[in-house]
């Protein structure tokens, strides 16, 4: 219309695109539900059976996408002067691994149905086999209560022989035909599409940004940490200058340092905000949990769980010995009716927090549930993860934990203060470097700058140098650490989680502002305020029919991501930190430091050597520890 070149054998008859689009979406709701029946079944039944039958309901999912895809590239999408014509046919445009040729389409699916078997069923065993766990709950529970260095390293190594090192071979075939599938899409590499869904051509430099200006907290998060890990575990396994031994701090991957809470808290004579004991006291079940999140929802005038999610959700691991994928998530299973969350739920605080996590998907769904398919998502996938979290922000308050009935009483004094932004430092400020050396590794794998000779070499050089953690036994390329950690075998992308958790506490103060909020950030908790409620729902409504930065500037009034609110929520916080830290190393100078290369290690190595033989680790590792034999 306007001059520019109109590419002749495409087609511009606005019509047609309407009856495409229309036919789009009239024949995708009814694919898209018995694909998410197939695949529910498997998640809730790991059978060969299920897993067959999910494959087969996933080609048909893909040949459908494909189908449309290629049609929508008949259209000249920028003759339309329409956005929303243009901007639905681009995304039904980006098929992903469904342009992959038929028999590389099943084996890129069957790779990672194995990947995520194979992660669902391991096991760490104890007595030679006598008694094994599983990760969900047993190990998770370990790593987050035993204060024994030994048995945190049996299970932390355990657990990574039994995943990751198994699916190394599967994972070298999994990368090659993402890039395959990513090319075929227009991308040089899979990395390139999964950071489009940003669309932003700036995002790499602007993540990058927005980290470096966490770092220093983070650093003043870890010094404190450190210091208090060595009163537990002494200063054979902590150095006060070098990276933690990455098994002590809670955490089966060491990316949330909540469950050491007890080991680190500033003032122990204060209350510790943990409201754990008072629901396992009251009783509290996995049902009650949910309509406490819903009820928190509704008060925001945010739209209730339907009567479909209350009778198919799986709340609970089912006792009847069934195979589960005990990992949480959040079900939209495209007919604008059924929405379902998976979850093996334990009556704890941190699962409250994941409720209203998966919670927020499913509000999600429901409020974007009348747009086209093709806009049926978030503004970009970390506002999908923000969604829960913001409301678990006000929950979290020891304010609204009262309000609840599962705190006695509140303190309004110093103390009661740094306690609490300290436990919230221990999930929020913890995870950055986590979630953002995630995608920063499988960035470099899917576009070569990491060969697969040195998957672990440089999955530990990130995790140094972002989380300052150390591996507390040798690692060596027979390992695959990756793998350990659910997103990786399960083809799911992370960086959303890092924009999540900077965004969220934008969303915080603009809803704690339009709730009247006054004082500060940390303190605030939107309950009740329908204010608050309907500034989200503005947004959510739009599902991805706009840019994300539209979105942002319908919460916010402005168009960026930014530090200033998480920043702002933590100051109290990171003032006691730089006080307290004032005779602390920040950071880890002494980089080459490790835990399995001490005095008390090679006295054991020694009597070894001498009496049987080395542990296999150090054996396979090749590394002999150089015993001076004094
Ligand atoms: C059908 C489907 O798969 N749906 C998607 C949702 C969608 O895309 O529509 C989905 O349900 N994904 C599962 C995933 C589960 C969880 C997760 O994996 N979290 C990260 C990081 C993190 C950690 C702390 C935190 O507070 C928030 C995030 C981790 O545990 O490492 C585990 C508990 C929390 C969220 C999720 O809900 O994001
Ligand atoms: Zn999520």
């Amino acid at each position: 219309p306007d001059g520019y070149p109109v590419d002749i054998d495409k087609i511009t008859d606005i019509k047609k695109a309407e009856e495409f689009l229309a036919e789009f979406n009239d024949t995708s709701e009814e694919i898209i539900y018995k694909y998410n029946d197939a695949y529910w079944k498997y998640n809730t039944n790991i059978t060969d059976y299920n897993d067959q039958l999910q494959q087969k309901a996933y080609l048909q999912w893909a040949n459908h996408s494909k189908e449309f895809g290629l049609r929508a590239q008949q259209f000249d999408k920028d003759a339309f002067q329409d956005e929303s014509i243009r901007r639905q046919l681009e995304k039904i445009s980006l098929i992903g691994s469904a342009a992959l040729p038929k028999t590389d389409l099943k084996e890129f699916n069957a790779i990672i149905s194995k990947m995520e078997t194979i992660y669902s069923v391991a096991k760490v065993c104890w007595n030679g086999d006598q008694d094994c766990s599983l990760l969900d709950p047993d190990l998770t529970g370990i790593m987050a209560m035993s204060r024994d260095y030994k048995e945190l390293e049996y299970v932390w190594e355990g657990w990574r022989n039994a995943s990751g090192r198994t699916m190394r071979q599967d994972y070298i075939r999994y990368v090659e035909l993402s890039n395959e599938a990513a090319r075929l899409n227009g991308f040089p590499d899979n990395g390139a599409l999964w950071r489009s869904y940003y669309d932003t051509k700036t995002f790499e430099a602007d993540i990058e940004r927005i980290y470096k200006e966490l770092q220093p907290l983070y650093r003043n998060l870890h010094a404190y940490v450190r210091r208090k890990l060595l009163d537990t575990y002494g200063q054979n396994h902590i150095n006060t200058k070098g990276a933690i031994p990455a098994h002590l701090l809670g955490n089966m991957w060491a990316q949330s340092w909540i469950n050491i809470y007890d080991l680190v808290v500033p003032y122990p004579s204060a209350p510790k905000i943990d409201a754990t004991p008072t629901m396992l006291k009251q009783k509290w079940n996995a049902t009650h949990m949910f309509h406490i999140a819903d009820e928190f929802f509704t008060s925001l005038n945010l739209i209730p769980m339907p009567q479909e999610f209350w009778d198919k959700s799986m709340m609970t691991k089912p006792e009847d010995g069934r195979a589960v994928v005990c990992h949480p998530s959040a079900w939209d299973f495209g007919n604008r009716k059924d929405f379902r969350i998976k979850m093996c739920t334990v009556v704890n605080m941190d699962d409250l927090v994941t409720i209203h996590h998966e919670m927020g998907h499913v509000e999600y769904f429901m409020q974007y549930k009348d747009q086209p398919v093709p806009f049926r998502d978030g503004a970009n996938p970390g506002f999908h993860e923000a969604i829960g979290d913001v409301l678990a922000l006000s929950v979290s308050t020891p304010k609204h934990l009262k309000e609840i009935g599962l705190l006695e009483k509140v303190d309004d004094n110093e103390a009661s203060e740094i306690n609490f932004l300290l436990k919230m430092a221990l999930d929020k400020i913890a995870f950055l470097p986590f979630a953002y050396l995630m995608d920063q590794w499988r960035w470099k794998v899917f576009d070569g700058r990491i060969s697969s000779t040195e998957y672990n070499k440089q999955w530990w050089n990130l995790r140094l140098k972002y989380q300052g953690l150390c591996s507390p036994t040798p690692r060596t390329e027979k390992d695959f650490d990756p793998g350990a950690k659910y997103h990786i075998p399960s083809d799911v992308s992370y960086i959303r989680y890092f924009v999540s958790f900077v965004i969220q506490f934008q969303f915080h103060k603009a809803m704690c502002d339009k709730a009247g909020h006054t004082g500060p950030l940390h303190k605030c908790d939107v309950y009740k305020s329908k204010a608050a409620g309907d500034l989200m729902a503005d947004m959510m409504s739009l599902g991805s029919s706009k840019p994300w930065q539209d979105a942002m500037e319908k919460i916010t009034g402005q168009r960026n991501m930014s530090a200033e609110s998480l920043l702002e929520y933590f100051q109290p916080l990171t003032t006691w930190l730089k006080k307290e830290n004032e005779n602390e190393v920040l950071g880890w100078p002494e980089y080459d430091w490790s835990p399995y290369l001490q005095p008390d290690v090679q006295e054991r190595e020694l009597v070894d050597f001498l009496g049987m033989k080395l542990p296999s680790s150090n054996a396979e590792a090749g590394q002999w520890i150089l015993l001076v034999i004094a």
